[in-house]
């Protein structure tokens, strides 16, 4: 064993040697149980390289023999990954019953896997065993006994998930603990008490962990789905109530609807329990790491999650802002950097001057204490929003909005005369679209005319057409998403469209927004803030 250092791990290359609190995740196991995720076993790979990266004790691979995919991942881990921090766990069942551990296929696959941790999952409810398992409660203690010490004789460290272990114990106190003594006695080093169908409440986990770690001695674990929306707080009360070891998955994945979530966990031991489980500075990667695995699954990772979602510590009401441009702690729980995030302020009719000044001061635009400027940016503003423009979800066109303000008049790269778009409906059901715009630029008119796959991208290319040769640099800026909303017209009005145009640079994107009664014109406006912005911020000045 290393020295350990004072945060209980040691330098670069071993393992984790502080084996007092157990961060365990299971995103490669029970987080590829939730629907809509596939992993292939470079998938896997590099998820096990973010987690090890982010400094978890233990990483639950899957489960060797189940299929070829899980068997691959455990050859291909040991050889191909250089753990820093993790220990490789291998997944499986107890033995069948009736079957003897060394002449069960699914046992020997454990073993095979190399890795030299396994978790064995073993029934712990009366009810399960008999309907389950359809087998005796003692053949089923004898599967957990017997398992645990085949494994243990071959050298591997074991764990054992009791499986339904909350409800077993209400219905059966007496067996469902009688379970966790037998997995202990026969050397497992932790046995996890699981909340398989999610239902339990932290009071009732709380009450139940303090019971059998009172009664067994047993080092314990918690599991927790999150059937109730309790697997973090479920997976807290377990720790409070003396668990050591804590089954997590990265952003919450897993089955049904997920599992305890990895980051709001660690982030409550490092942060309010003080608790140092992860090595010294990992804290500060976590967004990025969750946001990296979220990438590896392919699911959009969630905008309001705990402490790594980008709204995580974005501000919207204009009070709040008030407060917190005197001290940020008054609205904010931590400080946002201490997981890898950042504060952000938004603009939309619920700001007020402070909000619109701590914009300003994100956005490098010096305001100089202009109380009336300030005003009347969040006059204009609240006014567009009752329009139907939102500036929250167009950080660009709000920029736009501010600049103009400060320096008096909108900087324009040209001047429209007129446009129009058509779209041509033929016999044969195909269309054709074109556009033409007439407009003013660097002292000349010019009238361009394009075709494309629809209206709109007709008039982008058009105005491409029209103004490439005097702003080269709008070749650079593409177009990357587009989403049209109808709003509901209000005091009597008919409904009006809001298009929400995102556009690119080599440096970056930007959302523009536009409003009008006509789809059409609505992204036109919103084109014309994209390049008027993307032009600004590439250093080009205006040739009109
Ligand atoms: C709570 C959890 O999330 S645990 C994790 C569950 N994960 C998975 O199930 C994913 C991987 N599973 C699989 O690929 C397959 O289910 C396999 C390979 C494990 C088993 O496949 P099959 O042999 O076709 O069996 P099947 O899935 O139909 O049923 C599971 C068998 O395991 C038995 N079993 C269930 N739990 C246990 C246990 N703790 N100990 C021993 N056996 C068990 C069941 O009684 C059933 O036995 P039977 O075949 O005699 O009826
Ligand atoms: C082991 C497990 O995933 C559960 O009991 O939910």
């Amino acid at each position: 064993m290393t020295d350990a250092p004072e945060d209980g791990f040691p330098a670069e290359d071993g393992l984790q040697v502080d084996d007092s609190f157990h961060v365990f995740d299971t995103t490669l196991r029970d987080g590829a149980q939730r629907e809509g995720i596939s992993l292939t076993v470079a998938d896997k790979l590099t998820i096990a390289r973010h987690l090890d990266d982010f400094g978890v004790g233990f990483i639950e691979g899957g489960w060797p023999g189940a299929n070829p995919r899980d068997t691959e991942f455990f050859q291909r881990a040991a050889a191909e990954i250089d753990f820093r921090h993790a220990q490789l766990v291998a997944f499986g069942a107890t033995r069948k019953a009736g079957v003897r551990a060394e002449d069960d296929p699914q046992v020997a696959a454990l073993v095979d896997s190399g890795a030299p941790v396994v978790t064995l999952v073993a029934k712990s409810h009366d009810r399960h065993v008999e309907l389950a398992l359809r087998t005796t409660l003692e053949e089923n203690l004898a599967m957990v006994r017997d398992t645990v010490a085949h494994l243990r004789a071959r050298g591997r460290r074991v764990f054992v998930d009791c499986e339904h272990f909350f409800d077993g114990y209400h219905a059966n106190p007496g067996y469902a603990t009688q379970v966790v003594r037998t997995a202990h006695e026969a050397g497992a080093d932790v046995v996890v008490l699981c909340d398989t169908n999610g239902g339990m409440l932290p009071a009732q986990v709380q009450t139940v962990v303090a019971a059998v770690l009172a009664e067994t001695g047993a080092r314990l674990g918690i599991h927790a789905q999150d059937d109730t929306g309790c697997a973090v707080a479920n997976t807290l009360a377990a720790v409070d109530a003396g668990a050591t070891h804590v089954q997590c998955t990265a952003n919450g994945y897993g089955e049904r609807v997920g599992n305890s979530n990895l980051f709001p966990v660690v982030a409550a031991l490092e942060i309010k329990y003080d608790r140092r489980v992860l090595p010294a500075g990992k804290l500060a990667e976590m967004t990025r790491i969750s946001h990296a695995i979220a990438e590896v699954v392919n699911l959009t990772p969630s905008t309001h999650q705990p402490y790594v979602g980008v709204s995580a510590f974005a501000h919207k009401a204009g009070l709040h802002a008030s407060a917190i441009k005197v001290d940020p702690d008054l609205y904010q729980h931590i400080d946002p950097e201490r997981v890898g995030n950042t504060m952000r302020m938004l603009v939309s009719d619920m700001a007020g001057r402070a909000s619109i000044e701590l914009k300003g001061k994100e956005l490098g635009i010096d305001l100089g204490g202009d109380r009336a400027l300030v005003a009347r940016v969040v006059e204009r503003v609240k006014e567009r929003e009752l329009a139907g423009y939102t500036y929250e979800a167009a950080d660009a066109s709000f920029e736009l909005l501010l600049r103009a303000e400060v320096e008096g008049r909108a900087r324009r790269y040209y001047r429209v005369e007129s446009w129009r778009a058509i779209v041509e409906d033929r016999p044969d059901g195909t269309h054709a679209n074109e556009a033409t715009v007439k407009l003013w630029a660097k002292g000349e008119r010019i009238v361009a005319t394009a075709e494309g796959n629809g209206p709109v991208n007709a008039l982008d290319r058009a105005l491409r057409v029209a103004l490439e040769r005097i702003y080269p640099k709008l070749a650079a800026l593409k177009l990357t998403d587009y989403k049209v909303r109808i709003l509901e017209g209000s005091l009597g009005t008919g409904s009006i469209t809001r298009v929400l145009v995102s556009t690119s640079d080599e440096h970056g994107e930007w959302s523009t927004v536009g409003v009008a009664e006509n789809v059409i014109a609505a992204s036109w406006q919103a084109l014309d803030d994209a390049y008027a912005y993307g032009l600004r911020r590439a250093g080009v000045e205006p040739q009109e």
